[in-house]
């Protein structure tokens, strides 16, 4: 699989294979072949209906609300959906570390990116994705066909779907699990509260449920968030430091994702690793983010809000590249140990651990848009405002010494290198900006 920063992008540039075909006219002889023709219609659509149906492929009783749940979601299951899970997830590499990982959020900005990097080097690897429409999902829909392109299936479904989750396991005994499905976004936790209880809490839980009764149990790597330090003024953040005092339900909902950790590696025997990402930024980015806000409305001359902190204090951000990151992730999924549980019962102490993985560089925003003016050729149109309170912190600051230690992260890539790559991906995407970003 090609390296996605040299991937042609524009979604215009996906070809649909247009496989050359011929329409014979036939000439119906006689009404009794006309009635033939369409009785085997008929038969054919009942057979495909049975086929394909998800309540053939599942043991769970009709009564289980989560099958019922299942009918209004996406089709899955049947032998020909079972043989593209099982050949996604086949672990490719001749080394005996070949790892064989479900990875969640596979259609989101860094779920594309663990994805391809895991597939490239020859581990096996399943998406899943329920292409919400938090942002634009016809960009999630051009990841997925770029992770298609390189071997890799994303199966359309929620992580709420128990009978979907167990299922995946059924058919395919991953060691490892990345999950990076989440609602993301600080601010757009005041707007749709409820929507991160449901992906941030209860998903999460029902990945752990699933993932607890599995045998064997795979290792959890997942995605926790720079916004746990909230109010802390301690710099850089360490992970030793207090996360109680969340500035948003985004980072509420983060830090009981790793007190929900905590519980399941303590009873289940679940190893668990959370990485706490700081303001991950690159090609194939998110769109409610402001770097790429910015680059789109700059790009359409439109004013841009940059915030400042009380008494004209500064905002910045320890903003990190996203190569940066998966190599961390990968550093993450490397060392951690097996689960210690099996079929729900724990048979030992497990791993738990939790890693900063940020750029230890913060950088204030308006540099941030200092520089994106040099790279697009264009003034931006500032309007300095007070930073709304609106769940957003003054600054971030990664200390990392813990990941560089044991997982070998060490990152490479300044913003300035790192908003080049983005904004020449963002321009070949967009078709030079012409085609806004919605
Ligand atoms: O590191 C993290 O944990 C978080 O990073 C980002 O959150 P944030 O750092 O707030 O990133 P942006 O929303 O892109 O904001 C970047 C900076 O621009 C500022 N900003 C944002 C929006 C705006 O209109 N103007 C503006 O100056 C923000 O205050 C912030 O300092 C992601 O959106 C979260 O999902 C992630 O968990």
């Amino acid at each position: 699989m090609k390296h996605l920063d040299d991937t042609p992008s524009t979604p215009g540039k996906f070809k649909i294979d247009k496989s050359p075909y011929f329409l014979h006219r036939t000439r119906w002889q006689s009404s009794a072949a006309k009635l033939a023709f369409w009785s085997l219609v008929f038969l054919g659509f009942i057979f495909i209906f049975f086929y394909r149906s998800p309540s053939s492929s599942s043991s769970l009783p009709a009564a289980d609300p989560s099958r019922r749940s299942l009918r209004s979601s996406p089709s899955w299951g049947g032998p020909a959906w079972e043989k593209r899970v099982r050949s996604s997830a086949h672990v490719r590499t001749r080394s005996s570390r070949g790892v064989s990982v479900l990875v969640t959020g596979a259609a989101g900005f860094v779920g594309t990116h663990v994805s391809s990097a895991l597939k490239r080097r020859g581990d096996g690897v399943l998406g899943l994705d329920n292409f919400n429409d938090y942002y634009d999902p016809s960009l999630k829909r051009s990841r997925q066909a770029l992770l298609e392109r390189g071997g890799v299936f994303v199966v359309e479904g929620d992580i709420n779907d128990a009978a979907l989750l167990k299922k995946l396991f059924e058919v395919v005994p991953f060691t490892h699990v990345m999950h990076l499905a989440a609602q993301a976004g600080v601010r757009y936790a005041m707007e749709n509260p409820s929507s991160y209880v449901h992906s941030n809490i209860a998903g999460f839980v029902n990945l752990l449920e699933v993932c607890k009764s599995a045998n064997p149990q795979p290792a959890i790597v997942w995605a926790s968030s720079s916004s746990v330090y909230g109010l802390n003024t301690k710099v850089p953040f360490s992970e030793k430091d207090r996360t109680d005092q969340p500035a948003s339900l985004y980072a509420a909902t983060k830090k009981a994702g790793e007190e929900i950790a905590h519980t399941y590696n303590h009873i289940y025997g679940l190893s668990l690793t959370g990485l706490r990402f700081f303001t991950v930024y690159g090609p194939w980015g998110r769109p409610d983010m402001a770097y790429f806000f910015f680059t789109r409305d700059i790009l359409k001359g439109k004013a841009i809000s940059v915030f400042e902190g009380a008494n004209h204090g500064t905002v910045a951000r320890d903003f990190t590249y996203i190569d940066d990151i998966v190599k961390g992730c990968l550093g993450a999924l490397d060392t951690a140990e097996k689960s210690t549980g099996s079929g729900g019962k724990k048979r030992g102490a497990a791993q738990l651990r939790v890693f900063n993985l940020g750029n230890t560089s913060p950088v204030p925003v308006t540099d941030l848009v200092t520089i994106l003016e040099r790279l697009l050729k264009v003034k931006a149109k500032r309007n300095v405002v007070k930073m709304p309170r609106n769940g957003d912190v003054p600054f971030t600051h990664a200390n990392i010494s813990s990941a560089q230690r044991e997982l070998g992260y060490k990152p490479t890539t300044d913003l300035q290198t790192g908003l080049k790559k983005f904004a020449r991906w963002y321009l070949g995407y967009y078709n030079g900006g012409k085609k806004a970003a919605s």
